[in-house]
């Protein structure tokens, strides 16, 4: 397990756009971490410095005990979800949950083992042979996210993973994926979630703690509870009442 640190992390784009400000924020190893905020507030870019996808301007990201700035996203132990799934069309489910794995060179039965494990805890073992298109939305994203862990990565982020799918499933696979993170850490696998989403109901369903963001900071860091106890400006209100109404 490796848990993520952001040390006044700051990220300026090529135009001179500061989307991200001198962010600091530590996210235990094992923990779920939803990222919320309105569109533009630096969750995707957040989500990409620690994946290795844009290199920070300014401050340090480690993940464990090691300071990763400089290094490779392969070499990051890290898996990204993102709403579009993922998959290659020409894959059978089964061969593009494996194909990670095949790729680092793992035996034939072990590939086999792990596919079935995750397929098993996604509910989706009866669609491995179908090739993507030939499944629902909600069975490709929950495969996207069978070849996300299948890896054994210790930290796997989510980039709004289920905006794509229509409410109530919405509300099925985020359950899900919820529910697969108390498994793996009861099972002592536990993997640290980042997750960022603009859905309120999601986020207080699914945070161990809730980090706020607006235009590049960090508005309020808490558990959902206190939050909802103690919302420290009109944002976290807003985020508290509205979910509330749906719980
Ligand atoms: N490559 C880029 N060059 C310049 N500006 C960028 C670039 N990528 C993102 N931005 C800007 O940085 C800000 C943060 O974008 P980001 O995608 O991180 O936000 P977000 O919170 O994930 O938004 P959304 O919820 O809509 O996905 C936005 O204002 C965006 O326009």
């Amino acid at each position: 397990m490796a848990g993520v640190s952001l040390i006044k992390t700051e990220k300026m784009y090529s135009n001179g756009f500061t989307a991200v400000k001198g962010l600091d924020l530590e996210i235990d190893q094992g923990e779920f971490m939803v990222l919320i905020g309105p569109s533009g507030c630096g969750k995707t870019t957040i989500l990409r410095m620690i994946s290795g996808l844009e290199e920070p301007t300014r401050g340090e990201i480690w993940i464990g005990k090691r300071r990763v700035n400089k290094l490779a996203p392969k070499k990051r132990e890290i898996s990204l979800v993102s709403q579009n799934h993922e998959l290659y069309p020409h894959m059978t489910i089964y061969e593009n949950i494996a194909f990670p794995l095949k790729m680092k060179g793992i035996s034939k039965d072990e590939i086999e083992g792990r596919v079935k494990e995750f397929s098993e805890k996604l509910g989706i073992e009866g669609i491995l042979s179908e090739k993507p298109k030939g499944v629902t939305g909600e069975e490709r994203q929950l495969a996207a996210i069978g070849k996300a862990l299948v890896t054994g990565a210790k930290v796997v982020l989510f980039d709004d993973p289920l905006s794509n799918l229509d409410v109530r499933v919405r509300g099925r696979v985020g359950t899900r994926i919820k529910v697969l993170h108390q498994e793996l850490k009861e099972s002592g696998q536990g993997v640290t979630m980042i997750y960022a989403t603009q859905e309120r109901f999601e986020a207080m369903k699914m945070g161990d703690r809730i980090c706020f963001l607006d235009q590049g900071n960090i508005v309020q860091l808490d558990t959902p509870s206190n939050l909802y106890n103690y919302p420290l400006s009109g944002s976290t209100e807003d985020l508290v009442n509205f979910s509330t109404e749906r719980l």
